[in-house]
């Protein structure tokens, strides 16, 4: 079992600090809900997380020894789904999985997976949104990173690829943890086995929805 363990992240922009005190544990076989309202830092602290965005603070540990994100890309321990497509939109689906996989056996796990096996032969551009995002999240996943990062894998998704990018990801936790952001808190908390919310720059353990309703995430109306 591999332990991610986030000791703090501070970051400010500015003269607003955006993330103050953020924490969280997150072992394999688990799924972390983040949520937050619009601007919070959600997508800020995946990349800081990640190694990409350099500024900030950012203290880590994995399996209790020290984490260095500077050295996270090169070391390849946790992945990263952004919230914008990064597939080349121009290039053929069977070209594009050996840019992700030089062995022929973790090719074959995406070529023949049951949904992308219909569409090896379509360019990226002639996809839908839900194929598209099912195939990131496919390639992502599959990488060999013990840990896995999802920036809004939902969004603006038809619901028959949520349902299929939820099951994929409730098999892939078996091997990885897994983080997840999105507003499309049911779909999140459907996986889910433990949340937070961030507000202020704070990080606070939610347990589901009545807490989204409570912190005012979510109006009290909500059904
Ligand atoms: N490079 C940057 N320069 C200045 N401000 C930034 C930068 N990146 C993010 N911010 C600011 O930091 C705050 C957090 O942004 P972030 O994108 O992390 O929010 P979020 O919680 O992911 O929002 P959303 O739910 O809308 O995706 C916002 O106020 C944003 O404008």
């Amino acid at each position: 079992m591999e332990v991610l363990q986030l000791l703090s992240a501070t970051i400010r922009f500015g003269k607003k600090e955006v993330l103050k005190k953020i924490s969280f544990t997150v072992e394999t076989g688990e799924i972390l809900g983040v949520f937050g309202r619009n601007g919070c830092g959600k997508s800020t602290l995946l990349k800081m997380i990640f190694g990409s965005l350099k500024k900030g603070s950012v203290n880590i540990s994995m399996n209790g020894k020290t984490f260095n994100v500077h050295e996270n890309i090169s070391s390849e321990r946790i992945a990263y789904l952004p919230q914008h497509s990064f597939v080349p939109r121009n290039l053929k689906v069977r070209d594009l999985i050996p840019l992700y996989f030089l062995e022929e056996q973790k090719q074959d796990v995406i070529f023949y997976d049951t949904l992308i096996s219909k569409i090896t032969a379509n360019k990226v551009r002639d996809l839908s949104l839900g194929q598209v995002r099912y195939l990131e999240v496919l390639l992502v996943g599959n990488l060999n990173h013990d840990f896995l990062m999802l920036d809004e894998p939902f969004s603006m998704i038809e619901p028959l690829y949520k349902i299929e990018i939820k099951k994929l990801l409730n098999k892939l936790k078996f091997e990885k943890g897994i983080i997840i952001t999105d507003h499309y808190y049911q779909d999140v908390l459907d996986i889910s086995s433990q949340n937070l919310l961030i507000e202020n720059g704070v990080s606070i353990p939610i347990k589901g929805k009545e807490d989204l309703k409570r912190l005012h995430y979510l109006s009290k109306n909500s059904i």
